[in-house]
């Protein structure tokens, strides 16, 4: 345990973990070496300053547009000005704060306007924009903002209303969300969520409100042959089974992906099955294909400024080619269910529009893109109806 930290002490290493972020280190990277390097730093000031580098990330441009320059140290100024803080109150040069500003950097800085505001790359807010029209900029902002905590409960061993109960006792608040009739929104003690009895008994899991919402929305019924044929950590393939109470088959092309897997239905009370190679034919396969994670940019904000054309090219080829494989392993008259968390048209109707294109004797049977502004993360479900027999 450190010493702990002052609040501007903690803002001088999120200056500096952000410039080794702007020098090319992934950011989980740049945090875990500044925390190696200083002991000195307790878990709240570790926190801290993730939580500052994080909203930096989700606010590159603007942040920069404010604090008059591109460097961490600017940065933090664009930052404190966004949050109304004068940035002369931290910016002391005393103790281990960073040093005061000067004039030049008084003066500096300007309010952001229209991609800088946006906090979007140039050629992802066209993409974007091309995707979403107008409710691209009410998607952007909440992309600048830090994600609630959704708790899904698990139905087959609770109710709501006791499980909410169970985590009121050890201080953890929560309320219903309108999205997915499974989830609760975490209003207070979040970060005492992985410790509590409540999820360690299996009551609730972490997953995002829209997530649940798309496992809410598919056809599934007891009796079903389902396979998850992007599984990864399971979180989907959790809540089909708390859906069916029936089993359910995992597979993934990394199965190192699906390590979690057991000891996470064990906990659930849940059936599921990992399987290499899953033999077909499936009533209900769900594809949660591998994709730009567009919606989910507010969790993993470096996301946003990593990606460029080639790599959602590749994507696209990616999700294409999983979509054709995965149609093979689908019963008569069976369903494939594809989803994405973007909002990037390419990667959702125009993906699903494609795969209609190849096989036209599969039809739509319903479509959905779920935007943060709805709550949740942004994501996209298409169902896709096999052929009968
Ligand atoms: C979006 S993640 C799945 C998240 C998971 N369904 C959940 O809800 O927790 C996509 C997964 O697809 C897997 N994947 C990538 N290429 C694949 C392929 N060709 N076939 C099957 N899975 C693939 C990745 O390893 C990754 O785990």
């Amino acid at each position: 345990m450190g010493t702990g930290m002052t609040p501007a002490a903690r803002i001088a290493a999120a200056a500096e973990i952000i410039d080794s972020i702007s020098a090319g280190l992934p950011a989980e990277k740049a945090l875990l070496r500044w925390s190696r390097n200083s002991r000195f730093a307790g878990s709240k000031d570790r926190a801290a300053v993730r939580d500052h580098v994080f909203e930096v990330l989700r606010r590159w441009r603007s942040t920069a547009a404010q604090g008059g320059g591109s460097d961490g140290r600017s940065r933090m100024i664009g930052l404190l000005r966004q949050q109304q803080v004068d940035p002369d109150t931290i910016f002391t040069g005393e103790g281990h704060a960073p040093a005061a500003l000067s004039d030049a950097e008084r003066a500096a800085g300007a309010l952001p306007e229209g991609n800088d505001l946006l906090d979007l790359p140039d050629w992802l807010a066209d993409r974007l924009g091309a995707s979403l029209g107008d409710r691209l900029a009410p998607a952007a902002e909440m992309l600048r903002h830090r994600a609630p905590v959704f708790l899904r409960v698990n139905t087959r061993r609770c109710s709501l209303e006791a499980a909410q109960a169970a985590l009121a006792d050890e201080g953890i608040e929560t309320r219903l969300h309108g999205l997915a009739s499974t989830a609760l929104e975490v209003t207070a003690g979040e970060r005492g969520v992985g410790r509590s009895a409540a999820y360690a008994d299996g009551l609730v899991e972490l997953q995002d409100v829209a997530s649940q919402a798309v496992v809410e929305a598919l056809p599934l019924s007891p009796g079903l042959r389902v396979l998850d044929y992007c599984a990864g950590g399971g979180g989907k393939a959790l809540a089909m089974a708390a859906r069916t109470g029936g089993e359910i088959i995992a597979h993934d092309a990394n199965p190192e992906r699906m390590a979690d897997i057991p000891a996470r239905a064990a906990r659930a009370g849940a059936r599921i099955l990992t399987a290499d190679a899953p033999e077909g034919p499936f009533d209900l396969l769900l594809c949660d294909v591998p994709c730009s994670g567009s919606g989910a940019w507010r969790r993993s904000p470096d996301g946003k400024w990593r990606l460029d054309p080639d790599g959602l090219a590749e994507l696209c080829r990616l999700q294409a080619e999983i979509l054709d494989t995965a149609a093979r392993l689908v019963a008569p008259g069976g369903i494939l269910a594809y989803a994405t968390c973007s909002m990037l048209a390419e990667e959702n109707g125009d993906a699903t529009r494609g795969f209609l294109d190849r096989m036209p004797e599969w039809t739509s049977q319903f479509e959905r893109q779920f935007l943060p502004q709805d709550g949740g993360d942004g994501f996209y479900l298409r169902l896709l109806a096999a052929p009968g027999a």
